[in-house]
C-alpha cells in the first residue's frame, strides 16, 4: 500500500435522494465503523456483510440517522484498502452530518477522484481504466458508454500490454548483446528483434488510426447550422430534437443568439448550434448575432449550410459559402415540400448535399446518416470487439512511441550501435507507459484525477 491516511466523502450526488452513501477508505475504516455504527449485536464487523444499525455522533453518542453499513476488508475492495460504506437517508443535511461524524473520527475529506486514484496506485486498475471510469459516468449516448465500458474492462489496456510485451522482448534481446559485445547478433535474434518491434509498430498504427472515431464518440462533435435568414435553420434544429426548442417565425432575423443542444445520432453525440441568419443588416442586435455566427463557423467540426430550395439563390447564400470555404460541411436544401426555385447547384455546392423538409421531416433520416458517415467509417462501434483510443493524451503518447520505434527500425537496418538501439526502445517503452500510468508524471496524474467528482 502506498497510502497511509483514511479518506472519506459523500459518494452520491449532492441533493435529495432515496439513499446517500458515505464512503471511507484507509486503515481506520474498521475502527470508524465500530465507533459510529451502532448495531443490535456486538463484535467486529465481518467483511462484506451488510449490517442494519444507526449512525451515532462520536462526541455526544446521539443518533444521527438509521443506516445500512458494509465493511470491505483489503484487498477485496474498490481501492484495495479497507473500505467502509454507510448508506443513510439521502438528504443534503443528513449525509453531511454522517460525513462530519466520520471526519471527527480522524478521516480526512477525500480529494476529487481520490478513491479511484488509490485503486490505481494500489494496482487494481491502470490509468487507462481509471480514466475510463470518469468517461462511464459522463457518457451521454449508448456508443460513448460502450466505448468507455470496454476501456474500463481493460480491453484497450490489453492491446497496450501486448505492445509493451513486444517492446520488452526486443529490448531484452538487444541488451543481451550489449553485455557480450564480442558476439555478433545472430540471424534468429535479429529476426526476432525485427519482428517484435514491427509488431509493436503495427499495433500502435492501428490504435492511432481509430483515434478520430474514438474521440468523436467520447467528446461528441460540434455542428453549426448556418445560412441566410428564414431558410429554416431553427426549424431544422427543432426537427432534429423532436422538440420546439427554438423560436420559428416567418420573420427573417428571428434567431439572434446562439442556441446549443445535444442530439444523439446513432450513438454519436452532436452538439448542435442554431445561429442567427447571416445577411447585411442595419439592426445592431442582428449584426451582433451575425458576428457570433461567423465566429463559430471556424470552430465547428461540421457546418450544415441550409438553403431555402423554394427561393432563388442570392448573394447572402454566397456569403455563407465563402464563410465555410475549407470547412467540413453538408449542404442542406430545405423546404422540399414547396416547388424548387433552382434545379442546379452552383459549383460551390459540389459537396455532400441532401434535400429535406424541416416542416414534414422528409430527408431527415438521410441527413442523419450523412452526418454519421462523415465521422464514423463503417466500424462496428456497438460491437463487443470495438476498442478505440479516445483521449488526446493517449494519442500523443502513442504517436511519440511510434516515432521512437521508427527510429529504432531505421537504425537496426543500418547496423547502428546496440546501445543507441536500446535507447530508442527504452524511450518507446517510456512513452507507452505514460498511457497506462507506469511512467506518468505526478502533475499529469493530478490533472487527470481533478476531473473526477468528489467521492469517486
Ligand atoms: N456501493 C458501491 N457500489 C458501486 C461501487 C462502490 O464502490 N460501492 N463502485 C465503485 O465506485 C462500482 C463497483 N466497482 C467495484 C470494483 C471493485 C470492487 C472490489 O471490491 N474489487 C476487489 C474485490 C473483488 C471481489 O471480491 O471479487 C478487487 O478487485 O480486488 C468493488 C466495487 C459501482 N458500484
Ligand atoms: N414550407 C416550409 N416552410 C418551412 C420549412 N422549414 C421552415 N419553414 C418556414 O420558414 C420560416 C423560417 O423558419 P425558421 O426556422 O425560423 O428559419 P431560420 O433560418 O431559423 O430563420 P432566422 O432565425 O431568421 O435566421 C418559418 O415560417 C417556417 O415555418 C419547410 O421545410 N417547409
Ligand atoms: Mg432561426
Amino acid at each position: 500500500m502506498y497510502v497511509e491516511d483514511t479518506i472519506a466523502a459523500i459518494s452520491t450526488p449532492v441533493g435529495e435522494g432515496g439513499v446517500g452513501i458515505i464512503r471511507v477508505s484507509g486503515p481506520d475504516s474498521s475502527a470508524i465503523a465500530r465507533r459510529i455504527v451502532r448495531r443490535s449485536t456486538d463484535g467486529d464487523f465481518e467483511s462484506h456483510r451488510f449490517y442494519y444499525g444507526s449512525v451515532v455522533d462520536p462526541a455526544t453518542g446521539l443518533d444521527i440517522d438509521e443506516a445500512m453499513a458494509v465493511l470491505m476488508k483489503a484487498p477485496r475492495s474498490y481501492t484495495r484498502e479497507d473500505v467502509l460504506e454507510i448508506q443513510c437517508h439521502g438528504g443534503y443535511l443528513v449525509t453531511r452530518r454522517v460525513l462530519d461524524a466520520v471526519l471527527r473520527c480522524g478521516a480526512r475529506l477525500a480529494e476529487p477522484g481520490e478513491f479511484t486514484r488509490r485503486a490505481f496506485l494500489n494496482g487494481r486498475i491502470d490509468l487507462v481504466q481509471a480514466e475510463a471510469i470518469i468517461d462511464v459516468i459522463r457518457s451521454k449516448t449508448d456508443a460513448a458508454l460502450s466505448l468507455a465500458q470496454h476501456q474500463r474492462e481493460g480491453r484497450l489496456s490489453g492491446r497496450i500490454g501486448a505492445i509493451q510485451g513486444d517492446l520488452r522482448h526486443a529490448l531484452a534481446l538487444v541488451e543481451a548483446y550489449i553485455d557480450f559485445p564480442e558476439d555478433e547478433v545472430d540471424r534468429a535474434s535479429f529476426a526476432e528483434i525485427d519482428s517484435r518491434s514491427r509488431g509493436a509498430f503495427a499495433a500502435i498504427e492501428e490504435l492511432l488510426a481509430g483515434f478520430d472515431e474514438g474521440r468523436v464518440l467520447r467528446e461528441g462533435v460540434s455542428v453549426v447550422i448556418a445560412g441566410k435568414p428564414n431558410v429554416g435553420k431553427s426549424s431544422l434544429l427543432n426537427t432534429l430534437l423532436q422538440e420546439k426548442r427554438a423560436i420559428v417565425t416567418s420573420v427573417p432575423g428571428t434567431t439572434r443568439d446562439i442556441i446549443e443542444e445535444v442530439v444523439n445520432v446513432r450513438g454519436l453525440p452532436l452538439r448542435i448550434l442554431d445561429t442567427a441568419g447571416v445577411r447585411d443588416s442595419e439592426d445592431l442586435v442582428e449584426r451582433e448575432g451575425v458576428r457570433l455566427t461567423l465566429e463559430r463557423i471556424p470552430q465547428a467540426d461540421l457546418v450544415l449550410v441550409v438553403l431555402d430550395g423554394s427561393r432563388p439563390l442570392d448573394a447572402d447564400d454566397r456569403t455563407i459559402f465563402e464563410a465555410v470555404a475549407g470547412r467540413r460541411s453538408i449542404v442542406v436544401v430545405n423546404k422540399s415540400d414547396l416547388p424548387r426555385a433552382f434545379d442546379r447547384f452552383p459549383q460551390a455546392l459540389e459537396r455532400a448535399a441532401v434535400e429535406i423538409s424541416a416542416a414534414t421531416g422528409a430527408g431527415i433520416p438521410e441527413l442523419r446518416e450523412l452526418i454519421f458517415d462523415t465521422f464514423i467509417h463503417g466500424r462496428a462501434i456497438d460491437s463487443r470487439e470495438y476498442v478505440a483510443l479516445s483521449q488526446a493524451r493517449h494519442r500523443d503518447a502513442l504517436a511519440a512511441a511510434r516515432e521512437r520505434i521508427a527510429a529504432f527500425l531505421a537504425n537496426l537496418s543500418r547496423g547502428e550501435n546496440l546501445e543507441i538501439l536500446a535507447v530508442d526502445l527504452k524511450d518507446a517503452l517510456h512513452a507507452v507507459g505514460e498511457v497506462t500510468g507506469e511512467t506518468t508524471p505526478d502533475d499529469i496524474l493530478d490533472l487527470i484525477f481533478q476531473r473526477f467528482c468528489v467521492g469517486k
